[in-house]
């Protein structure tokens, strides 16, 4: 009995990513210096950072799509992970749907497919073409086919880095409500600090390697881009990052 307490307890606070001294380098040069990191289960995070700073080597690594970088410190991940980028990667030869399931299998999986499609607002398109969708479409897509398979961990790098305004802030509210019912421990790279505000809970900035400013927003959802309590959070996360406002 007090062996089962002790692995619920366990296990209710390890958390869901923990990274410790993590060190990559690209010939010769490091990218990241020693990046110590704990995302608790469920936790919605956002990482800022200067282009080139290694947010998307940070999420490569996580992803464990990195194979050099694991001998560099402890990295532990949890097994079920979804990765969404930028550009959808939706095969072009496959119709929406069989683009959601690939790589799912069993008798459930088409439903299950059909159920994530909907949640994302494309029911009735399953057997559109990729080319057949718009940009917000194609990415909503895309996060149905990380929802297919009902990820632990969501890491996402720059997942509406290529949409417009209007469309970009459809997908905010998409991406929170999707977090809402699934709970996963979600990584979002994005260089949009208002996008980072607006959606996670806790804000990383990388810098030199490392995370640098480690910011909790503690504002209730949803959240407006108007809230104006907002605004001292994008002033420490710009000071960050080193943006300086001329305010005339
Ligand atoms: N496979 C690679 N080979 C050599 N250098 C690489 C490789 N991957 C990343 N780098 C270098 O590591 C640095 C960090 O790249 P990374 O893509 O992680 O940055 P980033 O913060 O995601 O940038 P951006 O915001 O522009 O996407 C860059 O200088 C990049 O050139």
């Amino acid at each position: 009995m007090a062996t089962h307490t002790e692995q619920l307890t366990t296990t209710a606070t390890r958390p869901a990513v923990q990274l410790r001294d993590l060190t990559r380098s690209f010939d010769g040069r490091k990218v990241l210096d020693g990046v110590d990191l704990d995302i608790p289960a469920g936790q919605f995070v956002a990482l800022l950072g200067h282009s080139g700073s290694g947010k998307s080597t940070l999420l490569r690594a996580v992803a464990g799509l990195d194979h050099e970088v694991a001998g560099s410190g402890r990295l532990t991940a949890p097994a079920r992970v979804s990765v969404v980028f930028q550009d959808s990667r939706l095969l072009p030869w496959r119709r929406v749907l069989d683009n959601v399931l690939l790589g799912t299998e069993g008798k459930e999986a088409a439903g299950k497919g059909r159920e994530a499609l909907a949640e994302v607002g494309l029911k009735g398109r399953e057997r559109a073409w990729p080319n057949e969708l718009s940009g917000g479409e194609t990415q909503r897509a895309a996060l149905a086919r990380s929802l297919v398979r009902e990820p632990e961990l969501l890491l996402a790098d720059e997942p509406f880095g290529a949409l417009d305004a209007l469309t970009r802030i459809r997908m905010h509210t998409l991406l929170r409500q999707l977090w809402e019912r699934h709970r996963p421990s979600v990584l979002l790279v994005t260089h949009d600090v208002d996008e980072a505000i607006v959606l996670a809970d806790r804000v990383l900035v990388l810098e030199e390697g490392r995370i640098g400013l480690d910011l909790t927003i503690d504002r209730p959802h949803p959240r407006s881009y108007r809230d104006p309590l907002l605004g001292e959070y994008r002033e420490r996360l710009l000071a960050a990052l080193g943006v300086k406002e001329d305010h005339q």
